[in-house]
């Protein structure tokens, strides 16, 4: 065994002329907590939509403990134990915080289509047992007063949080969170650090977040990977990433003063 959950060796993704990503290599340890950061347009999303199955690779090769990923389908990609959250929330507004876990959960159900129209009684185990696990991860994340509220309703922190419960429902062993601090205050970007903790403490889930908020991925992450121009620039520990120079050239060149970095987390160099 390598310890690593997931191998990504030599990625390259290209639209068309345009290569998103290139040649990225990069483990993730099991029950870590890493983040990919790079400017706007690194590559970051592309990668993760790689890992997911959204995308294939143009080449590379990409394993979860050992099973090769690429030519998966993004369902089979979850099947095979990874669950990610996007960048823009993509919640069911017009059901409830549970039944939104429960959507997450549907690939784990056991029962089938013709089971639920004919309301047998394997359909109804498989919703009670999606409903117990939506409550427990509901309780997990801290929303379980919000059960049966609309997920439209509930504060946008909590929105967050029901989509990373929704995620963590499909029971993975690595989660790919994607800017999941994007637009919180303070008080809930704190609240989203100790979560992400837990899931890796209390789940043993293994934890890989995309993130602008330099605060939050220096003083979170076990290890960063850093993207520019679909490259992979630098990685390393968080004190070896902020004090390399291409990373602070990759921000300063785009404007960093005001940019990526953010106007108080640049790092210190
Ligand atoms: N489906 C696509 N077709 C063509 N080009 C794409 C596609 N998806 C992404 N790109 C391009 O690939 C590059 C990398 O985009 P990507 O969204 O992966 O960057 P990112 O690091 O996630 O950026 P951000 O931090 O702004 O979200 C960009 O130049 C983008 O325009």
């Amino acid at each position: 065994m390598s310890g690593n959950i997931l191998e990504v060796t030599g990625v390259t993704k290209v639209f068309g002329g345009l290569t998103a990503v290139n040649d990225v290599t990069m483990n993730i340890p099991e029950r870590s907590i890493i983040s990919v950061i790079g400017p706007n347009g690194a590559g970051k999303t592309t990668f993760f939509n790689m890992i997911t199955g959204i995308y294939q690779p143009t080449s590379g090769s990409i394993r979860l403990a050992g099973r090769e990923l690429v030519g998966l389908r993004p369902d089979q990609v979850t099947e095979a134990g990874i669950a990610r959250t996007f960048q823009n929330i993509r919640l069911f507004s017009s059901m409830t915080s549970e039944e939104n876990i429960m959507v997450g959960r549907h690939s784990r159900l056991k029962s089938t289509f013709v089971d639920a129209m004919l309301r047998t009684k394997k359909f109804h185990e498989s919703e009670q047992e999606a409903r117990d696990a939506a409550r427990i991860m509901l309780d997990f994340v801290g929303l379980g007063k919000w059960r049966n509220e609309l997920a439209t309703n509930l504060p946008y922190g909590d929105q967050r949080k029901l989509e990373i419960a929704r995620a963590l429902a499909t029971t993975p062993q690595l989660i790919l969170l994607d800017e999941p601090a994007a637009g919180m205050n303070p008080r809930e970007t704190e609240d989203l650090k100790a979560l992400i903790r837990r899931i890796r403490d209390e789940l043993g889930v293994t934890v890989c977040l995309i993130e602008h908020d330099m605060r939050l991925v220096m003083t979170l992450s076990e290890n960063i990977t850093v993207l520019d121009y679909g490259s992979k620039i630098s990685e390393g520990l968080p004190h070896q990433v902020r004090n390399d120079p291409r990373v602070m050239e990759a921000y300063l060149g785009r404007g960093a003063a005001a940019g990526e970095y953010g106007k108080e987390e640049r790092p210190h160099v």
